[in-house]
């Protein structure tokens, strides 16, 4: 089948990247063209500027996930050196139209690929006139720029709701239920830790109201702590954990997604284990009263 494309990394998939995504799905769908998402790994600035630059909204499962709930195909390029110098007439042509069949691309209002970032609307509209192309125009939210920076910056400050304005759901920390110090179902918080991709961005550190969803759909309110326990001994590693509220299952080597949905406090060196007891069970209080954001619950 023919295919419509829109390329890019898409840190992210926000308002913007949705804008794109569902202008593309719309128009293939009229023109009996296959929807088609082409993203790149490693991400394509880990190549130019270096690994972990920048960290990383939504890893590559992630982004696959929420494409194809769109109904979108899901390709991901290997993004190399000699990617980087392809001039981009020749990436559209043996790439694109010889190997995939693309008819249609869709660009975001400033992007550009190919060597010297040359590739972009209006060369290859120029270049290709057998292609149909579109672009879109910037998406802004109250003004302001919809942007993974946007994003990032938002959740430096922890401020998740501003994070959701830009992503149209909430952020997204997912991955593995790894061992820990085996400590928190002693105090009567078994705290699942959550192992993250590498290079994945993490929001600023300090305690959240999550809604975990377990790999078989179950959705558990939860309480997020992002640190270094300082108050329990042992190692202070950088760990995302989370308590599930009302649950009390084995779920070691289970995939688990946590959605943030408000900050709390910050994390805290308190004076004795008791005293964090007693504040993780204020915590969960808090979470379950939490009023704010019924998103996915
Ligand atoms: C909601 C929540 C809040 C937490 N807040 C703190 C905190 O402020 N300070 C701290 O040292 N540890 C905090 N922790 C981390 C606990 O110390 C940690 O869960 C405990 O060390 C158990 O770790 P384990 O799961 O590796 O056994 C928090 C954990 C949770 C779930
Ligand atoms: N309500 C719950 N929230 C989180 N994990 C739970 C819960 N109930 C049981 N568990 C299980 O307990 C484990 C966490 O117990 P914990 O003593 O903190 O050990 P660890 O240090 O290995 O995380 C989780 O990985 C999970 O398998």
């Amino acid at each position: 089948m023919k295919r419509a494309v829109t390329m890019g990394n898409f840190d992210g998939c926000h308002l913007g990247h949705q804008a794109l995504f569902r202008t593309l799905k719309a128009v293939a769908e009229v023109n009996h063209l296959q929807p088609t998402v082409i993203s790149f790994e490693p991400h394509s600035n880990y190549v130019l500027r270096g690994p972990g630059d920048p960290l990383l909204l939504t890893t590559t499962e992630e982004k696959r996930e929420f494409v194809e709930s769109l109904g979108i195909e899901f390709l991901v390029l290997p993004f190399t050196s000699e990617l980087a110098k392809l001039p981009f007439d020749k990436f559209v042509r043996t790439e694109l139209i010889e190997k995939r069949e693309v008819v249609s691309m869709f660009f975001g209002h400033d992007h550009c690929f190919g060597a010297g970032g040359k590739g972009n609307y209006e060369t290859i509209t120029a270049a290709f006139p057998e292609l149909s192309t579109q672009m879109l125009s910037m998406v802004l939210h109250k003004g302001e720029r919809v942007s993974s920076s946007a994003v990032r910056n938002a959740l430096l400050n922890g401020d998740v709701d501003r994070a959701q304005t830009y992503l149209g759901r909430p952020y997204r920390l997912s991955g593995t239920v790894v061992v820990g110090k085996r400590l928190g179902h002693t105090i009567g918080f078994p705290t699942a830790n959550v192992q993250m991709e590498q290079y994945k961005f993490l929001p600023k550190g300090g305690v959240y109201v999550a809604s975990a969803r377990l790999s078989d759909g179950r959705i558990y309110r939860s309480v997020v702590n992002i640190g270094t326990q300082p108050t329990t001994p042992g190692t202070h590693n950088l760990a995302v954990e989370a308590y599930l509220l009302d649950f009390n299952e084995d779920i070691y080597g289970q995939h688990l997604a946590l959605d943030l949905l408000a900050f709390l406090r910050p994390e805290k060196k308190f004076a004795s284990i008791e005293d964090l007891v007693r504040q993780i069970g204020m915590d969960a209080d808090t979470a379950k009263n939490y009023n704010g954001n019924h998103w996915a619950e």
